[in-house]
């Protein structure tokens, strides 16, 4: 019987799934998806000439090959290459691997030979069976970084047959590449398969000239896409909102119960310098969680509101301090938060429209739905938002009418050291408050299994009696089953039942606003003395005399997340604790992140082994978000190459813009969009 259906639509396999997850999408980005390391397959060892621990390929006929129960079941398969016998050994195997292992077949198999209880072993070889005369590979074997889905041999046909067909041709006028480079094709040619006998360890110190061609040109790309954003915001016009000599801000200074350190005065000095100016500022300003950010914030609005402007705040609770100082002076405030409904919203939007509201408070709504701003001069977001470029355009479309720009100053508390944020934030500017204010004690970190639970409340206890704060942090609101994380309302339940007398709180985000405010000033004030908590106390909140922090399921947490939460004690001057709980056995990651808590609380080198901890899967995944990050130059290794690429990026800009263009798209993809927008 036959019937005429529609094709079936072709569903994507899942390895092509995984591909396209790693951002392995173009020609051009599985041609530079470059090998972890290599495998040579191009020769083989004679069994007698091979040393204990060294990695060997091995060709011979298999003699024996049996399935043996004890004391773990295993298949054992004896093989002989004429000058000696190896034991394979597999833990795991399919009836065909014991079809290519039979007695009387021919096979070539790799690995790390070493002396076992049995004699000269192989555990888990790769292995392929052969006839007489197959021929051996003529160039090393690459391995490449990978997912779990995605098995090496289809990535490896995918990045082979990707390379072949990426336009590689030279786009870069001869005399503006340095001599001694090699064209790029050849390059990755090379890089993906290189000869036999190469010495691997100049491409695995990245010293090969091949290597060297591909960082010069990344770097190319990165300072071509930078200095073409930056001429297009030139091109853009702000308000300029110059500091008033005894304005605003140096009366917030003057009522502020400390004075700022040296870190925050340079911070807010250029970006006073910014603002002043009548292009418009997109500045980036980071800074370790308690550096005092918000300070900085403030002093920026402040200067805003002097010189007549509207500023706005993306970030609901980041900012309760900043207009706890600013309205005091005077400053009008409009709230425009998601729950806002009805006659208050519609209230609080006719003040933003009218300019009456001199400082907007609100969530990512803001931005989303129907709000026109009369005058917006600068505009402060939270990290936290990912206020990306799209972002970006949809507040300037905002404006229409307005024929300025607003200055943006972003603000993150995940400090990457200045050179990887300038590559990171290719189109922002940076700046660092590099100091925590004086008086600080450092957080001492500790690490326990959740069995030690009571005695974690035992602690909470001594605290508490001292007149201290606690913070206890959950991980999810809802028991998961697949997960079992622990509710907090359970643990909720829990302490209160532990601690008679004591008053516990709970927050957490599918409370309203207003539920959350009234818990958090409960807190604030001192009368309740431990928060159970979900993330949502993540960033903003400040409770100086909090000196007890505990995180249940550390495990499950990222490594910035984790110090964006213990950063919430050891705000003041009292000694705090931070306590990881963590329900095992935990994984790699997992202890490499519970270690580094341990071990440090400085943000930049949290952020450093962050980075170091995650994959490259993830760091394409960062890529993919928008955020261009350099994959093959490092910006402090290969000063030289981006010395070279600075001095010759606005020559190319101006006299060959179709190369610089043809160069970004092809180095950045989507992404040379992106800055373009
Ligand atoms: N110069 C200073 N001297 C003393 N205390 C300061 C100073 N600057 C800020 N503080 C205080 O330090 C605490 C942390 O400041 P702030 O909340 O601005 O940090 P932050 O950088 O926003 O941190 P996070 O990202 O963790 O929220 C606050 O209690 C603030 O009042």
């Amino acid at each position: 019987m036959s019937e005429v259906r529609a094709a079936p639509k072709k569903e994507k396999s899942a390895p092509q799934k995984a591909l396209e997850k790693l951002g392995l999408v173009r020609d051009i980005d599985l041609a530079l998806h470059l090998p972890l390391r290599y495998e040579d397959e191009t020769r083989l060892t004679r069994l007698t000439d091979a040393r204990d621990g060294e990695v060997v390929q091995v060709e011979g006929l298999v003699t024996r090959s049996d399935i043996v129960l004890r004391p773990r079941r295993q298949l054992q398969v004896t093989l002989d290459d004429g000058s000696d016998t190896v034991l394979l050994r597999f833990f795991s195997f399919y009836p065909n691997h014991q079809k290519t292992l039979a007695v009387g077949q021919r096979v070539r198999a790799r690995g790390e030979l070493r002396g076992g209880f049995l004699g000269r072993e192989i555990v888990h070889p790769s292995f392929k069976g052969v006839g007489e005369d197959t021929p051996l590979a003529t160039t090393l074997t690459p391995v490449y970084p990978t997912s779990a889905t995605l098995p090496q041999a289809y990535l490896r046909k995918a990045v082979a047959s990707g390379l072949a067909r990426a336009d590689l041709g030279e786009i870069l006028p001869a005399e503006l590449v340095p001599k001694g480079l090699p064209p790029l094709r050849e390059a990755l040619n090379f890089l993906h398969h290189p000869p036999p006998r190469t010495l691997l360890a100049a491409l695995e110190d990245h010293s090969h000239p091949a290597w060297q061609r591909l960082k010069f040109e990344e770097l190319l790309a990165q300072q071509l896409s930078q200095l073409q954003a930056q001429r297009e915001r030139a091109r853009l016009r702000a308000p300029a909102l110059p500091a008033r000599r005894e304005g605003l801000h140096e009366r917030l200074l003057a009522v502020l119960p400390f004075a700022l350190t040296g870190a925050q005065r340079r911070v807010v000095e250029e970006i006073a310098q910014d603002i002043a100016r009548e292009q418009p500022m997109h500045r980036l300003l980071q800074g370790d969680v308690g550096s005092g950010k918000t300070v900085v914030a403030a002093l920026a609005a402040a200067i805003a509101i002097d010189a007549g402007w509207t500023t706005e705040i993306l970030a609901e609770q980041h900012f309760r301090k900043l207009v706890g100082w600013l309205e005091p002076l005077g400053v009008r405030v409009a709230w425009l938060t998601g729950s806002l409904k009805g006659k208050a919203r519609r209230e609080a939007m006719e003040r933003v429209a009218s300019g009456e509201a001199q400082l907007v408070v609100g969530t990512h709504a803001v931005i989303q739905e129907q709000v026109e701003f009369a005058k917006l001069g600068l505009a402060l977001i939270d990290e936290q938002h990912r206020f990306g470029v799209a972002q970006r355009l949809e507040l300037r479309r905002k404006l229409q009418g307005q024929a300025l720009e607003p200055h943006l100053l972003m603000m993150s508390a995940t400090p990457i050291p200045r050179t990887l944020a300038m590559s990171y934030y290719a189109d922002l500017d940076v700046s660092t408050i590099d100091e925590l204010p004086p008086g600080r004690s450092p957080i001492v970190t500790k690490v326990f299994a959740d069995g030690k639970r009571d005695t974690v409340i035992e602690k909470i206890r001594t605290e508490v009696a001292q007149g201290r704060q606690v913070y206890w942090v959950c991980p999810l609101i809802e028991e998961s089953e697949a997960l079992d994380l622990r509710n907090a309302t359970e643990t909720h339940q829990q302490l209160c039942e532990a601690l008679p007398g004591t008053m516990v709180g709970l927050l957490h985000g599918r409370m309203s606003v207003a539920e959350k405010a009234a818990v958090m000033s409960l807190f604030a004030s001192g009368e309740m003395k431990l928060l159970v908590a979900t993330t949502v106390i993540e960033v903003g909140v400040d409770v100086p005399n909090a000196s007890l922090m505990v995180i249940e399921h550390a495990e499950r947490f990222g490594l910035s997340q984790l110090h964006q939460l213990r950063g919430r004690v050891g705000r003041g001057a009292v000694a705090s604790v931070c306590v990881l709980l963590y329900t095992g056995p935990l994984s790699d990651t997992g202890k490499a992140r519970l270690k580094a808590m341990a071990e440090t609380t400085d943000g930049f080198e949290i952020a450093r082994r962050d980075l170091e901890i995650r994959g490259p899967g993830e760091f394409m995944g960062a890529r993919q978000s928008g955020a261009p990050l350099l994959r093959f130059a490092d910006l402090a290794e290969d000063v030289e190459w981006l010395q070279i690429a600075r001095r010759i990026a606005p020559t190319l800009l101006d006299r060959h813009p179709d190369v610089a263009r043809a160069h970004i798209a092809r180095w950045l993809g989507t992404k040379a969009e992106y800055l373009k927008a």
